[in-house]
């Protein structure tokens, strides 16, 4: 059993939290959020994520799994995992490490000897090297060590338990054996289950996590610039990705074409990581960032569009219905939601929108107050001129197109997520199109 602390208790920080209790380590969780800690203490998560309440219910169980406002209380952790946000800089590209900062600088007073202070959120390289300076100074008998995290939200417990691989970024030398010692025990189960660990230097870990969005990005943007090609010659991006994905050097996951990439990881790390390369001097090595970047930000241009070529080019007072708020189903995570964007344009050229979500409503509320949001789908297709699907929720997917067309007024469809049937949704009387699909 290793005793532990976790900083910072969102996304990333409450499920590191449970699933460390659950490995059944001592785990003490801090974040400056009064009212996140109380839900957590209670074992309710404060965001929605499948398998977290349960999990937060059988670990506070076990009396090894509390939270605190209160950082003097991760005093006796052996292990401090740093989870806090990296959020992008505003008006800038490049990350905010304010948050990181605050979070290292907490635990400083409170470090002994052999202590391992592991950084978990994605950082700029050379960040774990700055902030190893301040844990050195502070306290010369303890380390700073790299251990990204690779979790999906709407998947992050199973990602937390049985991750694909674990990386270590550790120093050279004594204290950085002694850190791979540590984590081998924080991580005794996982490894033991046949998890790949792989130990490298600190850089090197921290590239490892945005090199890999960069590498998810890319591919989500380049099947999505062939959706433009398929739009501007006939073809259809869904067989031309179910094609090529059965080449196994290249797969055919995160090939789907639709509205794009989203949420709190990938728009905000590619950019830090371009902002990073910059200071580095090495800037032309991430251009080609700049166009994924380019090309994802013009799907959203694009639904836009479509939605007003829909409505015979005028949108002004036309109802129109969404379905989906969240930037990916399993999550009530608004942050850069493609289909908030979206939705928000359309409002702002004149568009009467209703919005629903079976999760995020209340997350999507508080971030875009002026627009009108219903709680069921009955509510939102009623009278609606136009249906978007701009986030594949397994309700919104499985929808029976002749059971809600007595709800709409027109039986227009754009899929933005290439999710549904399309010829289910025509044989019943809808015209369905979608990005880059005949
Ligand atoms: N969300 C994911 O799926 C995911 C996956 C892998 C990596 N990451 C990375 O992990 C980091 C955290 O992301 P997130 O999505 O969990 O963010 P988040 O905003 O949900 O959570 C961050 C938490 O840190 C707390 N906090 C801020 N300053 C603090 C301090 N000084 N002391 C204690 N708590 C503090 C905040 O109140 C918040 O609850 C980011 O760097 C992100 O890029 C996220
Ligand atoms: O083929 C695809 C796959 C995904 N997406 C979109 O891409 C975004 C990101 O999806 P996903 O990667 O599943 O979600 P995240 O939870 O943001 O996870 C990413 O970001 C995390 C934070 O860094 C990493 O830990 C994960 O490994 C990485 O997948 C979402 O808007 C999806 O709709 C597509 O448009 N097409």
């Amino acid at each position: 059993m290793v005793k532990i602390s976790v900083i910072g208790c969102g996304y990333l920080g409450a499920v590191h939290a449970a699933c460390m209790a659950e490995l059944g380590h001592e785990v003490v969780g801090v974040d400056v959020v009064e009212h996140q800690v109380e839900l957590l203490s209670e074992g309710r998560a404060p965001f929605f994520e499948p398998g977290l309440p349960e999990l937060l219910t059988s670990a506070l169980g076990t009396g090894r799994l509390r939270f605190t406002t209160d950082p003097a209380q991760a005093a006796g952790a052996t292990v401090h995992f740093v989870c806090v946000g990296t959020p992008q800089r505003k008006g800038e590209m490049a990350a905010d490490l304010t948050y990181v900062d605050a979070a290292v600088d907490s635990l400083l007073p409170l470090l002994a000897p052999g202590d391992v202070v592991v950084g978990k959120s994605t950082v700029p390289v050379g960040t774990a090297e700055r902030l190893a300076q301040r844990v050195h100074g502070a306290q010369p008998g303890a380390v700073l060590v790299w251990n990204p995290e690779f979790l999906r939200e709407g998947k992050a417990v199973a990602d937390t338990l049985h991750p694909d691989r674990l990386v270590y970024g550790v120093p050279d030398g004594e204290q950085g054996q002694h850190a791979v010692a540590r984590l081998d025990e924080v991580y005794a189960a996982t490894i033991a289950d046949g998890t790949p660990r792989l130990v490298g230097d600190v850089a090197s870990a921290q590239l490892v996590k945005v090199a890999a969005n960069s590498f998810l990005a890319t591919k989500i943007s380049f099947i999505n610039a062939m959706a433009e090609l398929c739009e501007a010659s006939g073809a259809d991006v869904t067989f031309l990705a179910d094609a090529i994905g059965m080449d196994d050097r290249i797969g055919r996951r995160f090939l789907n074409a639709g509205l794009g990439f989203g949420g709190g990881c990938l728009p905000k790390d590619i950019r830090a990581f371009m902002a990073r390369a910059g200071e580095l001097g090495v800037d032309q090595a991430l251009t080609f960032l700049r166009e994924v970047d380019a090309i994802n930000m013009r799907r959203r241009v694009r639904m836009v569009d479509l939605a007003r070529e829909e409505l015979g080019g005028s949108i002004q007072g036309r109802r129109i219905a969404v379905l989906g708020a969240s930037f990916k189903p399993d999550s009530d995570d608004v942050r850069d939601s493609p289909a908030l964007s979206v939705s928000a344009q359309l409002a702002l050229q004149g568009a009467d929108v209703v919005v629903t979500d079976p999760e995020a409503i209340a997350n999507a509320q508080r971030k875009w107050p002026d627009l009108r949001f219903a709680a069921d789908v009955e509510d939102t297709l009623r009278g609606a001129e136009l249906v978007l699907v701009l986030t594949e929720w397994p309700e919104y997917v499985s929808l029976d197109p002749v059971e809600v067309a007595g709800l709409v007024r027109d039986r227009r469809v754009l899929d933005g997520r290439n999710c549904l049937d399309a010829e289910k949704w025509r044989a019943a009387g809808w015209t369905y199109r979608a990005l880059g699909r005949r």
